[in-house]
């Protein structure tokens, strides 16, 4: 374990308490020159070529985790997301002279123990895990947290040790601070007939491995999740006296319908050998994992790696590399999009059916969202980090929003309109207030992404309004709203729509996994407000101030 840190109390201190603490705070900070930054965690593991068990996994997980890894191999696997094809497993010396190119060489914090395919393996980490601790006592370094996961078989069900193996697992065992086992490897550690189907009958066996071994147990419950139910539930098992009595603790996720879930358990236990050090408890350390775990195992259906149970995204709080903003909005919208084409205030303005009485409440609602509109845009340019980005708002805000204005007052001239003293509808002014909100955040790049579906959908319906009065053979001079569907698909709009898409591209590839989350949210909320707005032409909402 690390070297023990300040201790929070919630006594209100004492005068002399108070300077013990102080005392405390500046020795470790006396002793920071020679501190390292980072703890530092070993993996015994064997290998997976896909990434996302054995040791690749437990070095991901480390690096999510914010600390440094090292890894000696057990085996190496032909594995992949549909199975185990083939396993060489190490010379035992082989494995000890990993181990101790590690241990010779540098300072082990924690570690996480996985695949010992063979009794021979397990012996040798045995003996070089006894030699170690032996070594850190002499020489007064804290005992590294060992995190043991009683690997026996593969998420596809492949054997990854032999029967004596197991036997020798059960051996060192008590050598570990905590095992991970899943539900069919606790079953067996129990002696159970049967593996545990419900979250009671994994509590009781975790009590009964804990007492058995001495150690902690922490019972992954994968298993359970997959067969219903909204939650997925691990039992943490410790020993809670000298006397064999134990304390078990539920730590609660919510369960994500997928299969892809290659390598959670390797992602699990190296995850809490990462943090245990990093926590006051085990409990700590282990909530801990569990919310990282989700997040992972959540984000697992977008990262398309193999035919077979896929793995976990390590970096699920990493914004996409392989997919660009726009290219995901465009995708996550289509539901938007596809009832905007439908809708009849649409298809009846194609085929000049519309009441120009509805199309008049719609343009002149547009004439008050764009007021605004170009005030956020003027915001943007003020806020844009480069120069041809703030020209380029600074000129949307101005040429671009200007000439539909114009537009939509010589509509009003030529149809005998007079909006003057018609107020904001409750959808305008929702629009406009969702836009703020955003505004408000102060981020330029939410700011770039809650105006950009007001660019694309409109450009994307002009492009598609256009070509269908096209093949009905109306001539888009003489339509009735043709002037109106050529101005959205006119080659200049395109320029600015896709000049404010690149815009977003380029902020979103700079921006966290958070900030990313945020803008894609304005953007498609703002498409939902865009989907309102058309439709109250034909439902003219009351009208507020
Ligand atoms: N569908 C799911 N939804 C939520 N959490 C899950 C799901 N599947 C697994 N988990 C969680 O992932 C962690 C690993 O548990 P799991 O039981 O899958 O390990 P495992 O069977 O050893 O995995 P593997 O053998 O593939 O490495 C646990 O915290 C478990 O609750
Ligand atoms: C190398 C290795 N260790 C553990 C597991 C269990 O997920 C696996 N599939 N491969």
């Amino acid at each position: 374990m690390s070297e023990p840190q300040y201790q929070q109390s919630n006594e209100t201190p004492s005068v002399t308490g108070a300077m013990a603490a102080l005392a405390q705070l500046e020795a470790a900070g006396e002793r920071a020159a020679d501190a390292p930054s980072r703890l530092r965690i070993l993996s015994i593991e064997g290998s997976d070529p896909i990434g996302g068990a054995g040791t690749m996994a437990d070095m991901k997980a480390f690096t999510a985790q914010g600390v440094f890894g090292y890894a000696a191999m057990t085996s190496v696997l032909a594995q992949n997301t549909q199975g185990v094809t083939s396993i060489v497993n190490m010379e035992p010396d082989f494995l000890v002279a990993q181990l101790n190119a590690v241990s010779d060489d540098a300072i082990i914090d924690s570690m996480k123990i996985g695949m010992l395919g063979t009794p021979e393996l397990v012996e040798a980490v045995k003996g070089w895990l006894t030699a170690l601790e032996q070594h850190y006592r002499d020489e007064g370094i804290a005992k590294p947290v060992v995190v043991l996961d009683p690997v026996m078989y593969a998420k596809s069900g492949d054997a990854l040790l032999t029967e004596q193996a197991e036997q020798a697992l059960r051996d060192i065992i008590p050598m570990a601070d905590i095992i991970t086992p899943n539900v069919p490897e606790l079953a067996a550690l129990a002696d159970a007939d049967q593996p545990a189907a419900d979250i009671d009958t994994l509590e009781s066996m975790a009590r009964e491995v804990c007492k058995r071994y001495g150690v902690a147990v922490y019972a992954k419950g994968g298993a359970l999740a997959l067969v219903g139910g909204a939650s997925s539930t691990d039992i943490l098992a410790e020993p809670s006296d000298g006397q064999g009595e134990v304390r078990t603790t539920r730590i609660e996720g919510r369960a994500v319908r997928t299969h892809n879930v290659h390598g959670t358990g390797d992602t699990l236990s190296s995850t809490l050998a990462a943090l245990r050090p990093q926590c006051d408890t085990w409990e700590q350390a282990a909530r801990r994992a569990k919310t990282w775990m989700n997040g992972a195992i959540a984000a697992a259906d977008r990262l398309h790696v193999g035919k077979g149970h896929g793995p976990v995204d390590f970096t699920w709080q990493h914004a996409p590399t392989g997919l660009r903003f726009s290219a995901d909005y465009w995708n996550r919208v289509r539901p938007i999009r596809e009832r905007i084409h439908g809708m009849r205030f649409i298809t009846s303005m194609v085929d000049a059916t519309l009441s120009l009485e509805d199309f008049a409440f719609y343009l002149h609602q547009d004439d008050i969202y764009l007021t605004d509109y170009t005030s956020l845009l003027a915001l943007a340019s003020s806020r844009a980090d480069r120069l041809d980005e703030r020209v380029f708002f600074a000129q949307a805000a101005s040429g671009g929003v200007d000439s539909e204005v114009m537009f939509h007052h010589n509509w009003y001239v030529k149809h005998g309109f007079d909006p003057s003293g018609t107020s904001r509808s409750e959808v305008t002014a929702a629009y406009i207030g969702h836009e703020h909100r955003v505004a408000d955040s102060g981020s330029y790049a939410r700011l770039a992404a809650v105006v950009m579906p007001c660019f694309w959908l409109y450009a994307a319906m002009g492009k598609e309004m256009r070509e269908q009065v096209r093949n009905k053979h109306i001539d888009v001079d003489t339509h009735p709203f043709g002037e109106w569907i050529r101005m959205y698909s006119d080659p200049e709009f395109t320029e600015s729509t896709l000049r404010e898409v690149q815009i977003c591209d380029r902020l979103a590839a700079e921006a966290s996994i958070d900030e990313y989350e945020h803008m894609m949210h304005a953007a498609l909320v703002s498409s939902e407000h865009e989907f309102r707005f058309f439709e109250q032409g034909l439902t003219r909402p009351a009208l507020g101030f």
